[in-house]
């Protein structure tokens, strides 16, 4: 979807999409980073709410339950006491809310000449990683940045889930170089399925997103992917693939962590 400055438009946008996929006959629902604000240092503290009081939380609330579906709420920036935190919260099908995950590892980077970011400058991170499990499906969750952090991922596949979610807003820097890669290794190297999920592109906004929200199958493969523009992204999961590429190709009974550990005592690097 595309956000821009109206906080009201942005969230409106949000549960037209969720009713549209309901539609479409979508059982969950996943919105992109900061769907309800413009993505910026700048407007995170004027643009945060309270969880899950907040005006925006509600409004979630409310569609879940009305549409009868789960709605992973993309990221909206949340204040709690005088913390700010990049954050996604997920609602039930009777608009119960489920789960909660502040960005773990903050944007902070700087590609002189191309786009320096520091969400550090005012948000703060949050310190838990996040699963929960809806229809007997264990799902996990990250946000944006946190995808390029293998070990993040490699826990919520230890933890049994089978399918990841990153709400990410990636630049036109990164994105054309790593969005696409990064979904892919973390489906290949642990046999799960990956959504990307990303605002539409706007050019004249201060941060451009990439857009190409995508799903990736456990092969590795884009199962389907959407350009720059707006759009909904509606696909079936089918989990029985996670079984089949994992007995087929059993990496993960065949790890050497004898030697690993081994290697990753004398170099932390
Ligand atoms: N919103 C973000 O965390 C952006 C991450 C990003 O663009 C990257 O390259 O990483």
């Amino acid at each position: 979807m595309a956000v821009g400055m109206d906080k009201k438009k942005n969230v409106a946008a949000a549960v037209q999409q969720i009713h549209k996929a309901k539609e479409n006959g979508a059982q969950l629902v996943a919105l992109p980073e900061c769907f309800n604000a413009p993505y910026g240092t700048k407007y995170f503290k004027e643009y945060a709410e309270t969880v899950p009081d907040g005006e925006t939380s509600l409004a979630l609330q409310e569609a879940a339950r009305s549409a009868g579906v789960c709605v992973v709420g993309g990221t909206l920036p949340e204040r709690a006491g005088c913390y700010l935190y990049n954050t996604c919260t997920v609602w039930d099908n009777c608009g119960n809310l489920v789960a909660q995950h502040r960005k773990v590892h903050l944007f902070d980077i700087d590609i002189p000449g191309k786009i320096t970011f520091k969400e550090s400058d005012v948000l703060s991170a949050g310190d838990h990683i996040t699963t929960f499990e809806y229809l007997g499906v264990k799902i996990g969750l990250g946000i944006c940045y946190d995808l390029r952090f293998f070990e993040m991922a490699q826990i919520m596949s230890k933890e049994g889930c089978s399918v990841l979610i990153y709400p990410g807003a990636f630049n036109m820097t990164t994105g054309p170089k790593h969005w696409e890669l990064l979904g892919r290794a973390r489906a290949n190297d642990l046999q799960l399925w990956v959504a990307l999920v990303s605002p539409a592109r706007d050019t004249k906004a201060e941060y451009v997103a990439w857009g190409h929200s995508m799903l990736i199958d456990p092969w590795g493969k884009v199962v389907q992917e959407l350009d720059e523009k707006p759009g909904l992204l509606c696909a079936d999961i089918d989990l029985r693939m996670v079984e089949e590429v994992r007995s087929q190709i059993p990496v993960r009974s065949q790890r050497r962590t004898d030697i690993y550990d081994t290697i990753s005592t004398h170099d932390e690097n």
